[in-house]
């Protein structure tokens, strides 16, 4: 394996932000795991499906392709909502597992940001990040960059759907949103981007001096 780093944390904490900027200092690609749930989310209710049906989404989950990735409706409030209702069935979780395993095994390294990258997906890591901040503050986040992309949202609303969600993730049988017991958890609550991702930064470079090192 090379030199994977692991982000994960709640909706809208800032761990994709980081996650991007990690990519860019050492070179790595970077996968943003959300989006594809999101895409198996808002495939299912493009076909006229209904979120609850499990077989809908695992079907979902076998047709994607990648390039639904980059459209703009994986991005929309709904759609974060209906990733975290298709994210509850396992055999969603293991239909999209190979995709994030295969890019995880990329030389020298790769950047994976979502729930479950430090405890399912890529256990051994070298570098896992636990990235955080208050309900408020993410709701606050994540109003103003939905209300950028043209959606008219209330924050109260977005506060409700942060809350809901939390507690789906967190509580869910399979991969629950929790950090690795060897994760540095980061609040990013008081930060700026560039304070978190400079509070990252460090993290990650001490990570990767003693990978370095055990590497030998
Ligand atoms: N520390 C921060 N301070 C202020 N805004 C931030 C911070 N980190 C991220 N953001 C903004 O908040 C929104 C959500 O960030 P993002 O990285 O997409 O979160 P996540 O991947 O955890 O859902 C984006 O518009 C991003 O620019
Ligand atoms: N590795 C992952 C990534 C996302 N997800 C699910 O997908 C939903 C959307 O993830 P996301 O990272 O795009 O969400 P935001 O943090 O951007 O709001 C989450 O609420 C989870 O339910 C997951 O279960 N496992």
């Amino acid at each position: 394996m090379g030199f994977v780093i692991a982000v994960d944390g709640p909706a809208a904490s800032g761990k994709g932000t980081i996650a991007v900027k990690l990519g860019a200092l050492y070179g790595f690609p970077v996968l943003d795991t959300g989006l594809l749930y999101r895409a198996v989310g808002v495939k299912v209710l493009e076909s006229g499906g209904d979120l609850g049906d499990e077989a809908a989404a695992v079907a979902a989950a076998k047709a994607l392709d990648p390039q639904e990735l980059e459209r703009p409706e994986v991005r929309t409030r709904a759609a974060g909502e209906a990733a975290s209702r298709v994210a509850i069935y396992t055999p969603v979780r293991q239909v999209l597992r190979d995709f994030q395993l295969a890019f995880a095994a990329q030389e020298p390294g790769a950047v994976l940001d979502g729930r479950d990258i430090g405890t399912v997906i890529a256990p051994r890591a070298p570098a896992k990040l636990y990235v955080t901040a208050s309900p408020e503050v993410r709701a606050e986040r994540r109003w103003k960059q939905l209300t950028g992309q043209g959606e008219t949202v209330a924050y109260e609303d977005i506060l409700a759907d942060i809350r809901i969600r939390d507690e789906r993730d967190g509580a869910r049988a399979e991969s629950p949103m929790r950090p690795a017991d060897d994760a540095v958890l980061l609040d990013t609550t008081e930060m700026s981007i560039d304070a978190a991702f400079d509070a990252a930064r460090r993290i990650v470079e001490a990570a990767r001096s003693r990978w370095e090192t055990a590497k030998g």
